[in-house]
């Protein structure tokens, strides 16, 4: 059996290759395993659809966010589609954190060969997440922050910005349709969760499990600047059930389009714009989990 390893060495301050040994002992009672290093940008995409073609059982991503996205864009269209597992060394590590592994490397490369569960994908256009998409001020704003924000202040960067953005008030209409329903409304910003780790403030998005076969749909409304801090309160506390402001619902299919080409962000980086048709596909890669 046959196990890629695919490293960003960029990722985790520059400290990938200080893993790759103990990530290779893990795995190669089990598997013959190979290492490959990224050297830009759409490699782990590469290297991940080359693992597919040649029927590697398991997929190591070795990076942040960024990386786990590339990887999974590699093999979600594909027949073979390898375990995937991942070594959190990002800032943020959304996706691990979804799966329950520890943002420790060294204890997350424990659960490498361990215990498998089906997750859900996103998929939006013709380019596929596994976490995160959004519309409006706070996307535009995530899409602003420097290398050097995110180190200093790690997820509440994006936050930070957000809510400067979201403070700005700037809205837009947006037309949804799903579940033979079609909604117009003036939105400041439209988010699809599809696991409880957005950002990595997991009281967003309580309810999303990572196999549900849903999208979780949050619609912030547009309001005045006194309700706009106010919803702000709310996405950090996480409890929408009270906020007239929040539209939330769940789907498995949803078409939306907005009168501006707004740009889509997609895991964390902008990619593409509105109009976009975003479905799930239910529990669609097997990957190494952490605790339950
Ligand atoms: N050798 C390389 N040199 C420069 N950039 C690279 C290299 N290999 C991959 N990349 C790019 O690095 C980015 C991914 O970085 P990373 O895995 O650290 O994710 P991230 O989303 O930036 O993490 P986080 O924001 O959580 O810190 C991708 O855009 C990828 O194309």
């Amino acid at each position: 059996m046959k196990a890629m390893v695919i490293m960003n060495p960029t990722s985790g301050k520059e400290q990938a290759g200080t893993y790759k040994e103990n990530i290779v002992e893990q795995l190669s009672s089990t598997y013959e395993v190979i290492v490959k290093e990224t050297q830009k940008e759409h490699d782990a995409t590469l290297f991940a659809r080359e693992a597919c073609d040649e029927k590697y059982e398991v997929v190591v991503l070795v990076g942040g966010d960024g990386t786990v996205h590339e990887g999974i864009e590699g093999i979600a269209e594909q027949a073979h589609r390898p375990i995937v597992g991942v070594v959190p060394l990002g800032t943020v590590n959304d996706f691990a954190r979804a799966l329950r592994l520890p943002l420790e490397p060294e204890e997350a490369i424990a659960y490498l060969g361990k215990q498998t569960k089906a997750v859900d994908i996103g998929k939006v256009n013709e380019q596929y997440f596994v976490n995160l998409l959004a519309v409006g001020s706070l996307p535009d704003a995530v899409g602003d922050v420097s290398i050097e924000q995110k180190t200093a202040l790690g997820a509440f960067a994006y936050f930070f910005e957000g809510a400067k953005a979201a403070i700005a008030n700037e809205t837009y209409t947006l037309t949804l349709q799903y579940d033979d329903q079609q909604e117009e409304m003036e939105a400041m910003l439209f988010l699809v969760a599809l696991t409880d780790s957005v950002a990595s403030f997991r009281n967003i998005a309580t309810d999303a499990e990572v196999d549900d076969g849903l999208l979780h749909c949050y619609v912030i409304k547009a309001g005045s600047l006194l309700d706009t801090t106010r919803v702000m309160t709310t996405l950090f506390s996480g409890d929408f059930s009270d906020d007239t402001s929040v539209h939330y619902f769940t789907t498995n299919c949803v078409n939306i389009a907005s009168s501006e080409p707004y740009a889509l962000n997609v895991d964390g980086d902008m990619m593409g714009q509105l109009p976009a048709r975003i479905e799930v596909l239910k529990q669609h890669i097997h990957v190494f989990h952490g605790q339950v």
